[in-house]
């Protein structure tokens, strides 16, 4: 089930180091939301914020409110494991298991989760996910090999088939596509609007056009100078910040007058 993220006058440190300062957005379910910005902004930073992988930093810490569905997942109590397995993500360089077969792979997030399935339901699960990938039908004959054995792309593919093989409700993608060729940049663009049917999906990238192409909503995020801390400078339709952004920072960046 898709839902909804609100950051609420959200801090992010790094020990003293405050990279990103009064994040206040309000990010729809069953939707894409680009971050964009120029290098050092706090987009990765803030992305990670969001499923609690943040704090697996020493010193790493956050404050402000950041709620799902209302809930605060930094709340007393709340377990950063069963965060994880809710708000799902892909990084920038696909990481399978290298020495897993690609079936092991879709399941290795379940497994991590401690549960315990039937093969029957294994299957089942396999078979969705790879297809909710869109990657069933090329590696359906060979669930057995491993994962290292296919393309990037595919490689990609599978990352994504694991995270949603544990029935996530939001997905995160850092950079998904920078290690990617065109071809199978194109593959995952399609992937994720295909996804925004299920999840929400928050996507950080360096590429204008994909942020265009993909999102629904994009938010601008922008760094004074070395040292400062990165804020969100603008967040609205991604028509709207491509065509008639409020700022001048957003025109100046979206058109390549600088980052
Ligand atoms: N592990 C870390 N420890 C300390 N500071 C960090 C760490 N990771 C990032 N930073 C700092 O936090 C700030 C934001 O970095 P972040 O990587 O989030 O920016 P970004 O907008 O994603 O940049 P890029 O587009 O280059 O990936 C930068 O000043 C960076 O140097």
């Amino acid at each position: 089930m898709s839902k909804r993220i609100d950051a609420i006058d959200f801090n992010v440190y790094y020990s003293k180091f405050l990279a990103v300062e009064g994040v206040n957005i309000s990010i729809e379910p069953k939707s894409v939301t680009a971050f964009i910005g120029p290098s050092g902004c706090g987009k990765t930073t803030f992305l990670r914020t969001l499923n609690r992988m943040h704090e697996v930093i020493p010193g790493a810490r956050v404050e402000g409110k950041l709620l799902l569905d209302g809930d605060d997942i930094y709340a007393p109590g709340v377990d950063p494991v069963s965060v994880r397995s809710t708000i799902g993500m892909v990084f920038q360089r696909p990481n399978p298991f290298p020495t897993m077969s690609i079936r092991d792979n879709v399941l290795a997030g379940i497994r991590l989760n401690g549960k315990r399935i039937s093969k029957g339901d294994a299957d089942t699960i396999v078979e969705k996910s790879l297809r909710g990938a869109n990657l069933w039908n090329e590696v359906k004959d060979r669930l057995e090999k491993p994962g290292s054995g296919l393309s990037g792309g595919q490689q990609q593919r599978l990352c994504i088939a694991r995270s949603i093989a544990v029935e996530p409700d939001v997905i995160l993608m850092d950079e998904p596509c920078s290690a990617l060729d065109p071809i199978s940049t194109l593959a995952i663009e399609d992937l994720i609007n295909e996804m925004k049917d299920q999840y929400t999906v928050v996507i950080v990238t360096h590429n204008m056009q994909q942020a265009a192409r993909v999102s629904d909503k994009t938010a601008f995020f922008n760094i004074a100078g070395t040292g400062k801390p990165g804020k969100l400078i603008e967040y609205a339709e991604t028509s709207t910040i491509f065509s008639t952004p409020r700022e001048k920072a957003t025109e100046d960046y979206v058109s390549g007058r600088f980052g």
